[in-house]
């Protein structure tokens, strides 16, 4: 068993899509990012990619490469799976949680369990998704970002 860990922020912007796990949230905001921004996708990329020490998002997908401007984090987290895999890993779990003082992502949870899932080829009871507030403090609690962590085991 190897267990791994991913942390991600991105800024809260106007003008930019809100995606999160893939699902293209209604709000007032978007996240900020060479890519789509999508944070929960990124933290659970870079926790599998950490249980495999096989680095980190950044280092399979630089920010600095136009190929990835835009980019879907879905597929990204699927090229990170696949690298994972390749390495004779299989993934027992993943659980993340998203930090965000708004807007409520309730209604939305169940579908990014859905695009998590099958960007990792994983049945969705190996996905749990989870959200909080900050109560108001930092950051998040300001509206100014959205974190995510995540953690999984590999077998
Ligand atoms: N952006 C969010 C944050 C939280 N939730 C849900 O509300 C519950 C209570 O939030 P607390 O921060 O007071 O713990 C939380 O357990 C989530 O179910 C949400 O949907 N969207
Ligand atoms: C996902 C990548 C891909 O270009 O871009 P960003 O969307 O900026 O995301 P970040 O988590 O800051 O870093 C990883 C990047 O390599």
């Amino acid at each position: 068993m190897r267990i791994g860990h991913g942390y991600d922020v991105h800024k809260l912007v106007e003008n930019r899509k809100l995606i999160l796990g893939g699902v293209h949230i209604p709000y007032e905001k978007g996240l900020l990012g060479h890519s789509d921004a999508d944070v929960l996708a990124h933290a659970i990329a870079d926790a599998l990619l950490g249980a495999a020490t096989l680095g980190d998002i950044g280092v399979l997908f630089p920010d600095d490469d136009p190929q990835y401007a835009g980019a879907d984090s879905l597929k990204l987290l699927a090229v990170a799976v696949a690298a994972v895999r390749r390495k004779g890993f299989g993934i027992e779990n993943i659980d993340a949680t998203v930090l965000a003082q708004r807007p409520k992502l309730r209604p939305y949870i169940d579908e990014m369990r859905r695009n998590i899932a099958s960007a990792c080829n994983l049945d969705l009871d190996c996905v749990s998704i989870k959200a909080t507030t900050e109560e108001g403090l930092g950051f998040t609690g300001r509206g100014e970002g959205i974190a995510a962590h995540a953690v999984c085991l590999l077998k």
